[in-house]
C-alpha cells in the first residue's frame, strides 16, 4: 500500500487525513509514528503558509523523502482574524483545547449571532527532493456558537458551525467533516499530487 508521511504531531490531524486518504488507498503516516521521535518545528512564520512549508521542508530534509505539512487555525471576523496562525496555543504554550476554546468563547461573549462569522483555514505543503514546493489553501466558512456542542473532531470543532448546517463540526463523523472543511478543500486542490504517490 502506498504511503505519505505528514509532519505533524497533531492526532486530529492525522485522524482527518487518515479518513480523507481512505479514497485513495494511501496509508497515513506522521511523526507520531517514527521509533526516534523529532523536535517539534518551531513555528516562526506570521502567515499558515510560512508555517505549512517551513514544516514541511525541514521535516523533508530530516528524512530525506516527500511529505506533507499542514498549517491550520480559526479565524474569526469580531476579534479581527484572531486566533489565525496562533490557533494552537492561543491560551497558552501547552496547546490546549479545552483552554483555547474557552478563551474564544469567553472574548466573543455578548456578541451578536450575525457578527460571530468565522472561518478554519487550511493550508498544506509538500516538500520533495530535488523540486519545487506545491502550496495550496483551502478554507471552511462559518460561525462560533455560544458554547461547546459535540465529542468529535478536536480544537475549535465543538464551538464552530459550518455554513448550511444545524450541526457543529464536532457533531459530523470524520467523513462528514472532510467533505466541507478546510482540510478537504485543501487536499482537493494537491489531488494530482495525491495520485501520484
Ligand atoms: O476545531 C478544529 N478543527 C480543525 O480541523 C482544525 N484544524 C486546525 N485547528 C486549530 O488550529 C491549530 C493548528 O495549529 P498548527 O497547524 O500549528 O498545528 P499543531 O501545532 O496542532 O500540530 P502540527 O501539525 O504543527 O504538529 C490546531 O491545534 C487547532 O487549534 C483546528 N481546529
Ligand atoms: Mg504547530
Amino acid at each position: 500500500m502506498k504511503e505519505i508521511m505528514i509532519a505533524t504531531q497533531n492526532k486530529g490531524k492525522v485522524k482527518d487525513f487518515q479518513s480523507l486518504f481512505k479514497k485513495y488507498d494511501i496509508k497515513v503516516t506522521s511523526l507520531l509514528d517514527l521509533t526516534e521521535p523529532v523536535e517539534e518545528v518551531e513555528e516562526t512564520g506570521t502567515t499558515f503558509e510560512e508555517n505549512a512549508l517551513l514544516k514541511a521542508e525541514t521535516i523533508a530534509n530530516k528524512l530525506n523523502m516527500p511529505v506533507l505539512a499542514d498549517d491550520s487555525g480559526l479565524e474569526i471576523d469580531a476579534l479581527e482574524g484572531r486566533p489565525g496562525v496562533y490557533s494552537a496555543r492561543y491560551a497558552g504554550e501547552e496547546k490546549n483545547d479545552q483552554k483555547n476554546l474557552h478563551k474564544v468563547l469567553e472574548e466573543l461573549r455578548g456578541v451578536p449571532e450575525d457578527q460571530r462569522s468565522a472561518r478554519f483555514v487550511c493550508v498544506l505543503a509538500v516538500s520533495r527532493p530535488n523540486q519545487d514546493p506545491i502550496i495550496r489553501r483551502g478554507t471552511c466558512e462559518g460561525t462560533i456558537t455560544e458554547g461547546p456542542i459535540g465529542d468529535n473532531g478536536f480544537g475549535y470543532d465543538p464551538i464552530f458551525k459550518p455554513e448550511n448546517s444545524n450541526l457543529t463540526m464536532a457533531q459530523l463523523t470524520s467523513d462528514q467533516k472532510n467533505l466541507i472543511s478546510h482540510r478537504g478543500n485543501a487536499l482537493k486542490k494537491i489531488e494530482d499530487w495525491v495520485k501520484n504517490q
